[in-house]
């Protein structure tokens, strides 16, 4: 069986052409320009590049983008002075401080003290605890777009099946809270798992969130299953050069499943379709406005 191929980037492509047809909605009908605010400290390659499609991806979609770049030896006292003037202003509706930071910063301390109500990465407790509870709450952009993909591929998905594959607060544990929202029987698995392989091979739904190049083999996934690759790991591809691969071995993957996420093109570029999404989501909601319909969990 030769898996579809779940296009991420054109999927994500989708999700801004909403966002962007409800910014306007806001513009033209209330005034009101969403803005958001990237905070990103020290020069770290590739958040430098995740921090500039941002920028690019925002004012693309018609919103206010606010881009705040600090030197790598920024004090967490500097950074949460800018953090409490992004929470007072009225023109930034959403703030993501762009991780990993810097060693010498406490990532728990920094995303404690954005507003609840303005943080579109949906990593405050608040926001943590809401989801938990089944409440409106800010959803983690990459685990949001998992689950759009996820909706239009399969439909309703309750009943069915899912074991998600590492236990992050970013990815693993909302993942998890998302799928048991949509109703889904939910394993999340670990390292210390025991028979992982038995474990993967009882899903319809894989979401492998484990930052371990190809370790997810074919052999490991139920014939039909959907398989949802959030893994980006740079390897080496010999020759001085590197290329990327998700934490799924695709082609024996790709042989078993009913459809696979590639990497890259597949979760990734969701990731910042939905902070755009989280953003639009926030703006309203700080309005009293209706919510964009399909962009929230
Ligand atoms: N505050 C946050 N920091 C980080 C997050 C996050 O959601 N919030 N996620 C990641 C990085 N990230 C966005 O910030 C991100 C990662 C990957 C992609 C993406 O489109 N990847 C492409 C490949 C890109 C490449 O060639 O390197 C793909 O998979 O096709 C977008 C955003 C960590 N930090």
């Amino acid at each position: 069986m030769a898996a579809q191929i779940i296009d991420g980037k054109a999927f994500a492509a989708r999700v801004r052409d909403k966002v962007a047809g409800h910014v306007a909605r806001l513009v033209s009908g209330h005034g009101v320009t969403p803005g958001l605010a990237v905070v990103l400290v020290g020069e770290d390659p590739a958040s430098q590049v995740y921090v500039r499609s941002k920028g690019r991806m925002t004012v693309e979609v018609g919103m206010a983008s606010f881009e705040h770049r600090l030197a790598a030896d920024t004090g967490e006292t500097e950074l949460l002075d800018l953090i409490a003037r992004l929470n007072a202003d009225p023109s930034v509706h959403g703030i993501l401080v762009q991780l990993p930071l810097p060693d010498h910063l406490d990532e728990a301390l920094v995303i404690a003290a954005i507003d609840p109500a303005k943080d579109v990465d949906g990593f405050h407790i608040s926001n943590v605890g809401l989801l938990a509870t089944g409440q409106k709450a800010m959803v983690p952009c990459t685990p949001l777009g998992c689950l759009m993909m996820l909706r239009d591929h399969l439909g309703d998905l309750s009943g069915l099946e899912a074991v998600v594959i590492g236990r992050s607060n970013i990815v693993g544990k909302p993942m998890a809270q998302l799928l048991l929202g949509d109703s889904c029987t939910v394993t999340i698995a670990h390292s210390r798992t025991r028979d992982l392989p038995e474990v993967v091979r009882r899903a319809d739904i894989v979401v492998a969130a484990v930052g371990r190049p190809g370790m997810v083999p074919g052999d490991w996934i139920k014939p039909g299953a959907t398989v949802i690759d959030v893994g980006i790991n740079r390897v080496d591809a010999g020759e001085g050069k590197t290329r990327l691969v998700g934490d799924c071995d695709f082609d024996s993957c790709a042989a078993v499943a009913g459809a696979i996420t590639p990497v890259p093109g597949g979760v990734g570029p969701m990731t910042i379709a939905c902070l755009l999404a989280n953003t639009v989501t926030a703006c309203s909601r700080a309005h009293g406005l209706p919510e964009p319909e399909g962009l929230t969990a």
